[in-house]
C-alpha cells in the first residue's frame, strides 16, 4: 500500500493521439500527434460516463468502459478503495483508424486516476501498465511521453528512449471513412517471415531511428520501408499500395500505414507540405477505389498528457465538466 492521499477534486487530462510503427518499427516506434482526447474524472456517489462529441460512437458507458476499467487498475495497484467515478470523455481522435485512440484512452485514464490520488505511481509504472494493457509499447509510449519514442517490450518489462522530432517536419494523415480494428489488422499477419524480410526490417528500423534522432530527413524515403506488416495489411486498404509507392513523387519524404491502419501517414518538409499536390494525389487514388478519405495536416506533439486539477476553489469548479469538455477551447495547462 502506497501513501495515497484521499481522492477529492476533479481532474481534466488532455492526451495526444499517436502513430505507431512509422513503417519498419513494428511494435517499437511511435510518435505523438497534435490531435487530442480529453478525459475528466472525479469521485461521485454513482458511476456516470458521459461521451462528448462525434467520435465516440459505440463506446460503452457502463463499468466495462476502457477509461473506467483502467482507472480502477490504478486505484487497485495503489492499494486504495475503488471509488465510483464521474467520467467525461471527449475525443478528436477517430476510433479504430490507426491513430492510437485506445492508447490515448488508456494513458489518459492512467494519468487522470493517478492524479486523483496524488501521483503515487511513477511515470515508469504507468508506462509498464499501459504497455501491458495495450500489448505493445509504441502508441502508449508516444502518448505518455510525447515526441518520438523507440521502445522494446519483452512481455514483462518495456524500455524506451524518447527522441525529439526533427524540426521542419509536418505530418499528413489520410483517414479513410471505414474502421479497421487493430485486432483484425494483426490477425492477417503471418506467424513466420523469412530471414531476408527480418533483416530488411531490422536494418531499416535502425536506420530510421538514427535518421529521426539526427534530423536526416533526406533518409526517410529509404528508411521508412517495411516488409513485416504493411504488405499483408495492404489487402485490407484499397489504394494503399499505390499511394505508398508513389507518395514521394508528390512531395512526401516518406509514406506509411499509420499503426494498424487504415489511416495512411506521410511525412513532409514543412516548407513544401501545404501546396496541395500530395493531398490531391491521395484523394484521386482513393476516389478511384470508391473510398472517401479525410486528410488533415498535423504536427508531431512534443508533450505527453497535460493535467488540470480543479478543487472547489477553482473558478470553473461549479461548471458542468461535460460542458467544459464540449468547449473546444478547453486548454489544459502543463
Ligand atoms: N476514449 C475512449 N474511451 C473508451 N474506449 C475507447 C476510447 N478510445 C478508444 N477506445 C476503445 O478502443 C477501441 C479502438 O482500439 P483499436 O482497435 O486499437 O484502434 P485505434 O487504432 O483507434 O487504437 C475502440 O473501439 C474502443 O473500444
Ligand atoms: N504496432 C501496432 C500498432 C497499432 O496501432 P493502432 O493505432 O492501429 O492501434 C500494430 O501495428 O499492430
Amino acid at each position: 500500500m502506497r501513501n495515497a492521499k484521499p481522492i477529492s477534486g476533479r481532474i481534466i487530462v488532455k492526451v495526444p493521439a499517436s502513430t505507431a510503427n512509422l513503417g519498419p518499427g513494428f511494435d517499437s516506434l511511435g510518435m505523438a500527434l497534435s490531435l487530442f482526447a480529453w478525459i475528466s474524472m472525479e469521485p461521485s456517489e454513482t458511476t456516470r460516463i458521459t461521451l462528448v462529441g462525434d467520435n465516440l460512437e459505440g463506446v460503452s458507458q457502463d463499468k466495462t468502459n476502457l477509461v473506467y476499467v483502467v482507472a480502477q487498475s490504478v486505484f487497485d495497484k495503489a492499494g486504495i478503495e475503488l471509488p465510483e467515478l464521474d467520467i467525461g470523455i471527449r475525443s478528436d481522435i477517430p476510433l479504430t483508424r490507426g491513430l492510437g485512440s485506445s492508447a490515448s484512452a488508456i494513458v489518459g485514464a492512467l494519468v487522470a486516476a493517478n492524479s486523483l490520488i496524488g501521483n503515487v505511481l511513477t511515470d515508469d509504472e504507468l508506462f509498464q501498465m499501459a504497455t501491458a494493457l495495450e500489448k505493445h509499447p509504441d502508441n502508449v509510449g508516444a502518448s505518455l511521453f510525447g515526441g518520438i519514442i523507440a521502445a522494446a517490450w519483452d512481455g514483462t518489462r518495456a524500455e524506451y528512449v524518447r527522441i525529439e522530432p526533427p524540426s521542419g517536419m509536418d505530418v499528413l494523415v489520410a483517414i479513410p471513412e471505414f474502421e479497421l480494428s487493430t485486432k483484425k489488422a494483426r490477425n492477417v499477419l503471418p506467424e513466420q517471415i523469412t530471414l531476408s524480410d527480418a533483416v530488411f526490417n531490422v536494418t531499416h528500423s535502425s536506420l530510421l531511428t538514427a535518421a529521426l534522432a539526427s534530423g536526416r530527413l533526406d533518409l526517410l524515403s529509404h528508411a521508412m520501408r517495411d516488409r513485416l506488416h504493411q504488405p499483408y495489411r495492404a489487402a485490407l486498404i484499397p489504394g494503399m499500395d499505390r499511394i505508398l509507392r508513389e507518395a514521394t513523387d508528390h512531395g512526401a519524404l516518406g509514406a506509411v500505414l499509420s499503426g494498424a491502419g487504415p489511416t495512411l501517414l506521410f511525412l513532409a518538409r514543412s516548407e513544401h507540405s501545404r501546396n496541395g499536390q500530395l493531398v490531391a494525389f491521395i484523394q484521386e487514388v482513393m476516389a478511384g477505389e470508391g473510398i472517401t478519405v479525410k486528410t488533415q495536416w498535423l504536427d508531431p506533439c512534443l508533450h505527453g498528457p497535460q493535467v488540470l486539477f480543479m478543487d472547489e476553489n477553482h473558478p470553473d469548479y461549479d461548471k458542468d465538466p461535460h460542458r467544459l469538455l464540449r468547449n473546444v477551447k478547453v486548454e489544459v495547462g502543463a
